[in-house]
């Protein structure tokens, strides 16, 4: 099977700091792929770095047509945990900017989007004025609008309540069934082991585990996934000294 998404070998340096570390994974058609780190663990700059946002060394495969590159980016939808640009536009606008540049054609699926997230009340207000969970919603529609193939999504269900994780999760599983693929992080153990087909676990910019949440679970010997990471990035015995004396 081939990879939808193919890095190999990925570092990236901020001056003298190393935030990835020769990196490589694949992520498969039909598949999300977690990437579960520490904070400062790398995640979000390798999906920056998917993206084309920040400088690197090695290779990166998007869908078999290379790095990289605005033609690329039109089968690529990303949420990113950075605020949105433009929030003095009101979610109209800017989702009528974003189609614009990606070419949307079909304006009822955008419609659609926005009702099963619920933000038709919002849909003329400045994004600046919005709760954060509506800001997030207003970044997920303009992720997936274009119907990518490839969808990045640094912790996407930040902010956001019961239900719209529930709708959002079933727009993940209908971008699957369509073919499409997923990288996605959160810190969220209960999320990873119901969301991601196969896990990645980054620690200091190096993939030190990978597999199925079982594989993981059984490769160290840990009844969850919650005490399977633990155990990975070794910060269980971290952990028991912070607590002692406390
Ligand atoms: N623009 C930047 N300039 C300098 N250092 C950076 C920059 N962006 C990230 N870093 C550093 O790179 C390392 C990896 O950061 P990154 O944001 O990729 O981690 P992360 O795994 O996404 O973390 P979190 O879970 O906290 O979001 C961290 O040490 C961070 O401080």
């Amino acid at each position: 099977m081939g990879c939808a998404l193919r890095i190999e070998k990925l570092t990236i340096k901020y001056g003298s700091k190393v935030a990835v570390d020769g990196l490589s994974t694949c992520v498969r058609p039909g598949e999300t792929y977690c990437l579960l780190g520490p904070n400062g663990a790398g995640k979000t700059s390798t999906i920056k770095a998917v993206l084309g946002l920040v400088r690197y060394e090695g290779h990166i495969d998007i869908l078999g047509m290379g790095p990289p590159r605005p033609e690329v980016m039109n089968k690529v939808g990303a949420v990113l945990e950075t605020p949105l640009v433009l929030e003095t536009l009101s979610p109209r606008d800017f989702l009528e900017f974003v189609g614009s540049v990606r070419g949307v054609r079909d304006s009822r699926y955008v419609e659609a989007l926005v009702r099963a997230l619920g933000l038709e009340e919002f849909i003329d207000r400045p994004i600046m004025s919005l709760s954060a969970g509506n800001r997030q919603k207003v970044a997920i529609i303009a992720a997936l609008m274009h119907r990518p193939r490839l969808l990045l999504m640094d912790e996407p269900f930040n902010y956001l309540d019961a239900k719209s994780v529930r709708v959002v999760k079933e727009l993940m599983q209908r971008h699957l069934e369509s073919g499409g693929s997923i990288l996605f992080t959160t810190h969220i153990m209960e999320v990873a082991e119901r969301v991601c087909s196969r896990i990645g676990i980054i620690n200091t910019g190096r993939l030190v585990m990978e597999g199925t949440p079982m594989e993981i679970m059984s490769a160290v010997n840990a009844g969850s996934l919650e005490d399977a990471f633990l155990r990975a990035i070794r910060a269980e015995d971290e952990i028991r000294g912070l607590l002692e004396g406390l």
